[in-house]
């Protein structure tokens, strides 16, 4: 299988290549030539297995000549033997045909550990294998930023660094990025927003020098093993429920729309999905788009779903390739006037492919904790924010069809968002023991402004060092 690039100027790559390159030399995001088709045999024999078992055969095409098939299996097991549940991902129901895919079952509590936890794996084997060394820089709105400093810390083959909006992440979040000590992982508190961050990460993977001096890499979900990694739990999800037999939605919390595109790719794979709905906060320049064609980015909104406060869409380029027929020269048009003007609008053929398998609705800030409050009272669940516009984008998809079993995926445990839950519940989530004591853990991190050429220099005179990594306590 080899990879391409949306962008169509950067070489084809295999798996492992397109694992430590992450983004595209071009600027693109890598996606396979091709999608592997699962048959509804091999679909429907996926019931009752366990999650790893899934995940090897959902990978396997993606990754097959690439890594040894029981090197995979064994990174695999590794990976989600760390989980607190004994189906990683179990499923549970909330409502008439509404379920809720609980993805929180990691070491740090968001979905992303789902992924994470087999990238550092894989990244690990490959770069052991080639005698390479690694720098991981990456973006987080709170979540992503965790899930990779716990999957690669103390690895020998890499450093980390991890840029946070200052100021704009849960406190449970930034403790659990900050508190970290161990002498590969860096953690960043940027002035400015997510956007911003994720602004920087591409524009240090842009700048060719920089790059190949200290060999980048991307873990955000611009790296295609992210996404592929992710598709896993929307067939282990949908098949409990009775795929391929019978069609199931998916309701998604939305920021970078790596998780949604997930589903996208699952159903491309042959999971017969009936509808992808997109779910934002305040935040809601997909549901905008959708609604008129215009991709129109504003000033972003701080709501108490954090990790979603994101205008700019990274994994919405891989649609638009796929919308515009693989088109890289459409997509490059699309992105440049992104880029000049911070906007773009959609051709009425690909605008109508969107719209027939996506929907999307905006769920506000009184909704939310509503939902909080709602899902709490009739289950005596507690739900974290993100997951609450998520279930308020599905019961909106229910009522348009209400015999089609909604799944909406549960990005993060509610104790990241004490907060939020405690305002619209009363009730306090408490951390499950390995985080017990995160509150008094001493914090490490440095301010930087958003600015290229700083952080740069950050990052090469914390590599040039005599004791890299050395940690200072932060005031
Ligand atoms: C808790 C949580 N929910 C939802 C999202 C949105 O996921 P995606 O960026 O893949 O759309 C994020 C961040 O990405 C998150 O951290
Ligand atoms: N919400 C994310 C933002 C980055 O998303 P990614 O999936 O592209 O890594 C976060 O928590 O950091």
């Amino acid at each position: 299988m080899k990879y391409i690039s949306t962008r169509g100027t950067a070489p084809s790559l295999s798996f492992t290549d397109a694992l430590i390159a992450g983004l595209g030399e071009d600027g693109g995001l890598y996606l396979p030539h091709s999608y592997p088709r699962l048959t509804p045999a091999e679909i429907a024999g996926f019931a009752g297995r366990p999650y790893a078992a899934v995940a090897e055969a959902v990978l396997w095409p993606f990754v097959a000549g690439t890594i040894d098939r029981a090197a995979l299996r064994a990174m695999i097991e590794a990976a989600y033997g760390s989980f607190d549940h004994v189906a990683v991902a179990p499923l549970s129901q909330l409502g008439d045909n509404l379920f809720l895919l609980e993805l929180f079952h990691g070491p740090t509590l968001a979905f992303k550990d789902l992924a994470m936890q087999l990238l550092g794996r894989l990244m690990q084997h490959v770069l052991a294998g080639r005698g390479q060394r690694a720098t991981i820089v990456g973006a987080t709105s709170g979540d992503t930023g965790a899930a990779a400093i716990a999957a690669f810390q103390g690895l020998p083959e890499v450093d980390v660094f991890i840029l946070y909006p200052h100021g704009r992440v849960s406190d449970v979040q930034r403790r659990q990025m900050t508190t970290v000590a161990a002498d590969n992982v860096h953690t960043i508190a940027l002035e400015g927003t997510f956007d911003d961050a994720q602004n920087m990460v591409k524009g240090l993977f842009g700048d060719k020098k920089f790059r190949d001096e200290f060999s980048l890499a991307g873990v955000n979900s611009i790296n295609w093993a992210r996404v592929a990694a992710q598709v896993v739990y929307y067939f282990t999800s949908a098949v409990a429920l009775g795929a391929p037999h019978r069609r199931v939605s998916f309701a998604v919390p939305t920021g970078n729309f790596g998780d949604i595109l997930a589903g996208w790719v699952a159903k491309q794979m042959g999971l017969p999905i009936e509808r992808l709905v997109i779910a934002t906060n305040a935040n809601d320049i997909l549901v905008r788009t959708l609604e008129t064609g215009r991709y129109e980015t504003g000033k972003v909104e701080a709501t108490q779903s954090p990790s979603m406060d994101i205008q700019v869409s990274s994994n919405f380029e891989r649609l638009l390739f796929e919308a515009y027929g693989r088109d890289a020269a459409a997509v490059r048009r699309l992105m440049n006037s992104l880029q000049q003007s911070g906007s773009f609008s959609l051709d009425a053929g690909p605008l109508a492919a969107i719209r027939d398998e996506f929907d999307a609705v905006r769920v506000g800030e009184t909704e939310t904790s509503e939902e909080i409050a709602r899902v709490w009272r009739e289950t005596q669940r507690l739900i974290d924010p993100h997951t609450a516009v998520g279930v308020g984008a599905a019961r909106a998809a229910l009522a348009a069809r209400q015999n089609v079993p909604t799944i909406v995926l549960g990005t993060a445990h509610p104790a990241k968002f004490p907060a939020a839950i405690e305002r619209a519940t009363g009730q306090h989530p408490p951390l499950p023991p390995h985080l017990a004591d995160l509150a008094t853990r001493p914090e490490y991190f440095d301010v930087l402004p958003n600015d290229q050429s700083k952080v740069a220099a950050y990052i090469r005179e914390t590599l040039h060092a005599p004791h890299a990594g050395a940690k200072r306590a932060a005031s």
